[in-house]
Order: C-alpha cells, then structure tokens, then sequence
C-alpha cells in the first residue's frame, strides 16, 4: 500500500503555512481525508492543530537557548536530531491509510533546500522506505518577485536548486497572487508562469549602463574585476535563457481565498503522485429514500 503526501517549502514567509491551511480546508470542503505534519520547530501559530507536530520531539527555542546555537544553525540541529529519530516521523505515518493526503509545512530556511544534504535523506526515507510515499514538492514563490526581475529569476534559481537537491516531482507556485491583482497586466504576467527569457532584456526598471560604465568593465578572468549593470545583465540574460531553453521551471499561480485556484494546485499535486490511479473505487452511497424526500 502505497502513502501520498506533499512537501510544501519555499523560501521565509512565502506562504506555506497560509497554503497548508488553505489546502487542508479545501480537503475537507471536498470530503477528502488530510494528514497535517509540521516540521517547522519554530513554528507556534496554526489555523489547523497539526495531526503530527515536530516541536512534540524538539524546538527550535529549546534548541537556541541549550545549545547558544543561532536560528540557522539550532533548525539544522533540530533536522539532525530528527534524523536520528525518525520514528518519531514514520510510526504515525504508518498508520495512515492511501486515501489520506499527507501535508507537510516545512521551514523557511533557504539553506535546507539548497546545500545542506538533510532533506534528500528525509525524503529517500519517506519515498523508499517501508511508508512508500509517493510525493511530491510544492515549492512557494511570492508573486510579487515578479515586480522585480533579476529578482524573479533568483527565486526561480532557488526553486531549481531545490528541484536538484531533491529529484522527486516538483511544482513551483507563484503565492500570493492577490497582491499583484491589478499590477502586473495578465499577458506580462504569462512570460513569468512560463519563464520567457525576454523578460531580462524588456525589463522596465533595467538601468542601461553608460559608456563610462561599459569600459570600467575589465577582465572576466581576472579576480579583481568588478562586474557592473552592464555584465551584471549579460549575466541575468544567461541565466535566465538557460531556463527558458530547458523549459526547466514554470508556475502555477496561487490564490489562496480562491477554491478554483486551490482545487488547481490540488490537481497538480495528485496528477504528480498519481493519487487518484491509486485509489479503491467507492462504493455508491446507497439510496436512503426517507432522507433525500
Ligand atoms: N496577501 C496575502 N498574504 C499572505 C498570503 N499567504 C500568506 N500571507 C501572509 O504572509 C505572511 C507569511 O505567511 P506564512 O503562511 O506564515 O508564510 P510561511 O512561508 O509559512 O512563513 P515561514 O514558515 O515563517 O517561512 C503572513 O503575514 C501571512 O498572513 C496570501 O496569499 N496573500
Ligand atoms: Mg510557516
């Protein structure tokens, strides 16, 4: 029997906690059972008591005061910690049946997704181990990058990073969409959810660098050089083309307060770890004749 569950990360505050409600809410609404783990040991407030709580084994506070370790290095303690504990993570998770969907709310600590090798153990573990999850990614990436465009494809650069770290399927979500309503014009915002290197060059806040500029720019090679707006930008364009080219990464947009959008992202992540393929057909509730009069 197989599990399902999905990893919501991004970068702090992008929204995964906010989404994790929203998704779990929009489970039930849909009559679909959820299992909800937070692994953020910082975190304290939640819309959903969560079914399964990493702070129930160790807190980041605990962690920060015990150990004089700062916030980065005390989240990188207490996944460590975890990994010598996973039964602590996979016995509740055995008992959890195929039709659940399994949430997890991860930390927004970029390094976790980027070059600390913590998380592939955690999710070979998952996937490979006896539980035989099959999951998938849902990496959060604030709408509002796409007001700023060098900055937009860092983020993006970002959600690549941790697509490589990872190797399981990976959905990137623009969140927050409601914050750019009205501000960025619907054929613009297309170039983003599908990444068009173009946007690097057509980019409204570029600042063409002077002639002056230009020829300050000495030798690539050389460790002294300075880079200016000039190289800066050949850089970004590379990056950006390599992307593009590859069709390495797109988004879905996210609307939380919206149960269209919601439903959306939720098909995605079923049709990534094929929930529905998986699943027992239902039974046809019987006809009750007294109650539907
Ligand atoms: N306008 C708007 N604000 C949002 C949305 N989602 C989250 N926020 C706000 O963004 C802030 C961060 O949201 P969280 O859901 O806590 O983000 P997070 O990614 O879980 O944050 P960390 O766990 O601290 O990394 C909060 O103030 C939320 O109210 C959204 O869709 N729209
Ligand atoms: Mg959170």
């Amino acid at each position: 029997m197989s599990k399902f569950g999905t990893l919501v990360m991004g970068p702090a505050g992008a929204g995964k906690s906010t989404f994790c409600s929203a998704l779990i809410q929009h489970l039930q609404n849909t009559k679909r059972p959820c299992f909800y783990v937070n692994l953020d040991p910082a975190a304290e407030d939640f819309a959903f008591e969560p079914d399964l709580d990493i702070k129930d084994l160790i807190s980041l506070q605990d962690v920060m005061e015990e150990m004089s370790l700062g916030p980065n290095g005390g989240l990188i303690y207490c996944f460590e910690f975890l990994m010598e504990n996973l039964d602590f993570l996979t016995d509740p998770l055995e008992q959890v049946t195929e039709d659940y969907l399994i949430v997890f709310d991860m930390p927004g600590q970029i390094e976790l997704y980027t070059h600390v090798p913590i998380l592939p153990g955690l999710v070979k573990t998952l996937m490979h181990g006896s539980l035989n999850m099959r999951m998938c990614a849902a990496y959060l990436l604030e709408a509002t990058f796409v007001i700023d465009r060098p900055k937009f494809f860092s983020g993006t650069l970002s959600a690549m990073s941790a697509m490589m770290m990872l190797e399981m399927p990976h959905i990137n979500i623009l969140s927050k969409m409601d914050l750019v309503k009205g501000q960025v014009a619907k054929r613009d915002l297309k170039r983003f959810v599908d990444v068009d290197a173009d946007l690097i060059d057509d980019d409204p806040a570029r600042k063409v660098a002077t002639e002056a500029e230009q020829k300050q720019y000495v030798d690539p090679a050389s460790p002294h050089s300075l880079m200016n707006g000039a190289s800066f930008h050949k850089l970004n364009k590379a990056v950006a083309e390599l992307i593009d080219g590859f069709s390495m990464v797109s988004f879905l947009k996210l609307d939380v307060q919206d149960e269209h959008s919601l439903g959306a992202v939720l098909s995605y992540i079923d049709d990534a770890i094929q929930f529905h393929e998986s699943q027992e057909p239902r039974e046809p509730k019987e006809f009750d004749a007294d109650n539907d009069a």
